[in-house]
Formats: C-alpha cells, structure tokens, sequence
C-alpha cells in the first residue's frame, strides 16, 4: 500500500530572506547552507496497518508525512503508494482563513478531488462531526486551533481513504472530540485503511498504531512493533532529561552530552550477567539476577553505574543506579570502577528480558556512556501466572 524507500529530504537554510532572493535570483551568489532534516528512511506499510511516527521536536517527521502527501519533494529516494491519500498536516494549513469554514469546505473538496455536488451531500455529515455550530459561516481567520482541526479532521475523513495522514491533529481537541476522532481512526483501520499517525502522545500511538517508527535527528532510531520502539522512545527521553553540560575542564567538546557521546576517557568497559547458560537467549540458571558493571573514568572522577531491566518487548521492569542507591562503585587494582546489583529470588514470570548498562557522573546527571540491550536472557517461573511482575502479596 505504502512503500518508502531511502528517503531522504535537506532544507536550504538562508541567512536572510535577502539572501533567499539573491540565491532565487542568481545562481551564482552564495549557496545556502543544507539541512538534512530527512536521512535514508525506508518502511512499507500493509492495508490496515497504523504507523505511530515519534521523536523530539525537530526529528523529522513532519518532513516524512509532508514528503509521504506529495506536499514536498525528496532530495532524494521515493514513495510508492497506491488509492486516495488524504492528509491532516498541519493545524488548519490548506484553510484560507478569510474565507467561511463553509466556503473552504467547498474549495477542499475541489482540491482532494470530490466533485462539488457531491461535497454540497457531504456537508450536512462533516458539520456534524465539527460540531462548530454557527462559526461555520465565519471566516476560519476567527477560529480557535480546536475549531480549526475539528473541521480539518471533518473534512478529511470525510471521504474514507486508502491511506490517512494525521500529524498531530488530536493534540488541540477536547476529550470529547479526541474520542470521536480514535473511533472513527479506529473504524477506517478495520476497513483496511492504511494509517500514518504523528503524535507526540504516546498515550494516543500505544492505542492506535501497530507499528511505529522513532526518528532522532532525520534517521530511523528504531522501528517494529509499537510498544518495543516506543518504549525505547521512552527509556531514551528519561536519559536524556537527565543530561546536563559537562564541565568545561573535561576531554569534551562542550555543549549538551547525549547519550551518544563519545568520552572516550569516560566509558564502559564491560557488562556481565551471572549465570546465563548457552542459548540464544540463554536461561537464567540462577532465580537470583545479578548484573556487574565495569567503567573507566578518569583520575579523580568518581561514576555513578546503572541499569535498566525490561521484558524483550522493551516493557520497563525496573532501573536501578549506584547514585540513587548511594553505593559508591569500587576501584579496583587495574584502575577500572565496578559494581555488582543483585536481586534476589527476581520476581519475574518466565519470559525473555534484556538488560542496558549506563555510565553517569557521580552526581547521576551526565550520562557518559551507554549500552542498550547488552544482555539477554530467558527466566523461567514455573507456574502459569503472567504480568510484569511478581508482586509480593497476600489473600485474607
Ligand atoms: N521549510 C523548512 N526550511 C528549513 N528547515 C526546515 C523546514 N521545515 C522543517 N525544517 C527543519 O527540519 C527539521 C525537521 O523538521 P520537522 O518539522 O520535520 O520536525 P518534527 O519532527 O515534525 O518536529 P515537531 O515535533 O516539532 O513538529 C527541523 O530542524 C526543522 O527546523
């Protein structure tokens, strides 16, 4: 239904609106700077498959759905797609706001390609689900960003398409209107409809979308099955919410740390799970989990050492660090800093789990280092319950 294959998309960036012109103008003067806002992205999507797109502001999925539209062209890949696409966005674009809601309801229609007749039969149907009583007959100049995308998200859907684009549409509705939008999302899924969703309510994604792409900085962070990318979406924004600057007397090169970065005095060097037997993954033998972390620092830094623990569908179980727990790690003869987490009698159910290590500043703050999914691990409990966990508890 929907292929997307190397795309890949780069802005020209001008100085000024004058330097636009000149550039426009001559060809000669100074080339602008490029942007690449979209870098080798490929996906396909199946009838009746919904695509959450997640990432920060400025990662490029609007640049991706726009490109998917037609309503910009790559710099370079493509898109193939077949049946009706109708699009949501951006809040209210393709609105002429002097024009009445009514009016642009009409000129819509003209522009997705449904005859004007048919659209006039059409009205009755998207007022209703708008719900903007009279400033139908207002021009959309006056209409609050709810009001707007009530009528965008009317009219869109009001032809049911092949595949639907909605860019953060649900974002300004009320409850009340964001319900009846995942229902009707909901109903053209089921029909077979191909959805691509942009939020950034990862509420809404979870509930909507079966697959989901994460794109960080213009490329494909991690994509399949929604809760697994959006969970690693998750566990990334804790991290990096964390990050501060680091000092001006370190081998950085200044600015915001990610957890990217390369501190090459500052790092991991090392991350074993006790008894894991041979397999892929292999079992626990143990029902104790103990996990030790190995770092290098450089003198007179002390780390904090971390770990996430979460199910193989990247569903958290638990994230524990030295920092938290005030353990100092411990230096050992060769220079290196290690410390051992140990949970006893793990209360998990069986399954699949995996384990990421992080290397902090003493304080918790800077993550230096990062290793995600560097441990597997299969548990087995031996009776039938399942959840998450095994909660201590009691029955009276
Ligand atoms: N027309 C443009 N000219 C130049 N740069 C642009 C243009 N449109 C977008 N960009 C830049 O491209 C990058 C990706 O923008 P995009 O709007 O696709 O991000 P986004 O993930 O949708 O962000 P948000 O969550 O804030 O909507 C950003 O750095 C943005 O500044």
């Amino acid at each position: 239904m929907l292929h997307v294959e190397s795309l890949s998309k780069s802005y020209r960036i001008f100085e000024s609106p004058r330097a636009r012109l000149k550039y426009l103008l001559s060809p000669r003067a100074l080339a602008p700077r490029l942007h690449r806002a979209l870098d080798d992205v490929s996906f396909s999507l199946e009838p009746g498959q919904c695509l959450g797109v997640v990432g920060d502001n400025g990662a490029g999925k609007s640049t991706l759905l726009k490109l998917i539209a037609g309503a910009i062209s790559p710099s370079s890949g493509r898109v193939v797609r077949e049946g009706r696409l109708t699009a949501i966005l951006e809040l209210g674009a393709g609105f002429h706001p002097e024009f009445s809601g009514r009016e642009n309801i009409r000129f819509a229609g003209a522009l997705i390609g449904i005859p004007a007749d048919e659209m006039r039969l059409r009205e009755p149907e998207i007022l209703d689900f708008a719900e903007i009583g009279d400033a139908i007959d207002r021009p959309v100049k006056t209409y609050s960003s709810g009001m707007a995308v009530r009528l965008a998200f009317a009219l869109v859907t009001s032809v049911e398409p092949d595949i639907l684009i909605i860019d953060e549409a649900l974002a300004v509705g009320d409850q009340h209107f964001q319900r009846k939008c995942i229902e009707r999302i909901e109903s053209f899924r089921r029909r077979g409809c191909t959805i691509l969703f942009c939020s950034h309510s990862m509420y809404h994604v979870r509930r909507l979308c079966d697959r989901a792409v994460w794109l960080r900085e213009g490329r494909v962070a991690a994509t399949g099955a929604t809760e697994a990318v959006v969970s690693e979406y998750e566990a990334w924004v804790r991290i990096r919410d964390r990050v501060q600057t680091v000092p001006d007397d370190s081998d950085a090169k200044g600015g915001e740390r990610g957890v990217q970065a390369e501190v090459g005095e500052r790092r991991l060097d090392g991350v074993t799970v006790a008894g894991i037997g041979d397999g892929d993954p292999g079992v626990l033998e143990s029902r104790d989990l103990a996990v030790t972390l190995h770092a290098r620092m450089p003198d007179g830094e002390t780390p904090a050492l971390a770990i996430l623990l979460e199910r193989s569908d990247g569903v958290g179980i638990t994230a524990v660090g030295t920092h938290a727990d005030d353990f100092l790690p411990v230096r050992q003869s060769d220079g290196r800093w290690s410390a051992t987490v140990r949970f006893p009698d793990i209360p998990l159910y069986s399954g699949e789990y995996q384990v990421s290590a992080y290397l902090f500043d003493a304080a918790g703050v800077a993550v230096y280092d990062e290793w995600k999914h560097c441990a597997r691990f299969r548990f087995v409990y031996p009776t039938l319950e399942t959840g998450i966990a095994r909660l201590p508890h009691e029955w009276s």
